[in-house]
């Protein structure tokens, strides 16, 4: 599994030019796309990124690449990460690492995204993959309670859990807030249901990644597939 990451991280690097300006993702997929562009970045190539995570910053500054903050620039060319879950639409569910707000901020920033993943990630419908919700801890049970509300509107239901962290206490973003794992099951229609969720006060962002990847690269044991959205 690790090797077809690579394999998508690095057709993924084939779009990558002298002088863009990267979006870099997090997760174990993306992290092999950093670690080749380290070795291009060491090679001579001139690229610039912003990471979308402590963990992912933390590894560009190890491979030396130099990095950047949209508050210096304002467009990216290129964004290359990961996902849990990639439909026909090239809408996507993210957020099983936890970074998902600062990935969609730099993926709404970018002129292109593209997916890597391996082959599990591909689903007729999203929603198997637990949603992640980034949700500010004050107030959580009334936030949960309109999530319930929006869930139902959009037509699924499920369990939903604050992640915990391997230490056993709840898992904190990058940003200091909390994650609610919505169990759904099958989103039948996800740009409806990001809709339901967006207005809701207390969450800060949701996984559903809607209209943003341009094109996926999916490795799997017969090759690669480029999927562009249409
Ligand atoms: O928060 C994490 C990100 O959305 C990841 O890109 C996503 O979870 C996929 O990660 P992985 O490549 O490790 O499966």
């Amino acid at each position: 599994m690790d090797a077809l990451k690579r394999q998508a991280a690095a057709k993924a690097l084939e779009h990558v030019r002298d002088g863009m300006q990267l979006g870099l993702g997090t997760g174990s997929t993306a992290k092999h796309f950093v670690d080749l562009l380290g070795e291009k970045v060491a090679a001579g190539m001139k690229v610039v990124g912003v990471p979308t995570s402590e963990a992912t910053r933390i590894q560009a500054e190890q491979c030396r690449i130099p990095l950047t903050t949209l508050d210096v620039i304002d467009r990216l060319d290129l964004t290359v990460d990961g996902a849990d879950e990639v439909d026909g639409a090239l809408n996507l569910i993210k957020g099983g690492g936890g970074a998902l707000l600062r990935e969609k901020i730099v993926a709404a920033a970018s002129d292109r995204m593209i997916v890597i993943a391996d082959e599990t990630k591909w689903v007729d419908a999203l929603g198997r993959f637990p949603l992640p919700v980034e949700v500010i801890p004050f107030g959580l049970a009334a936030t949960q309670r309109m999530m319930a509300k929006a869930f139902a509107e959009g037509g699924v239901s499920g369990q939903m859990v604050i992640r915990k962290g391997k230490d056993g206490h709840v898992f904190v973003t990058d940003g200091g807030h909390w994650i609610i794992d919505a169990h759904l099951g099958r989103i039948a229609d996800a740009p409806r249901l990001a809709g339901l969720l967006n207005p809701i006060p207390g969450v800060v962002e949701h996984g559903l990644f809607i209209g943003l990847a341009t094109t996926t690269v999916l490795a799997g044991a017969q090759g690669i597939r480029v999927i562009e959205r249409r």
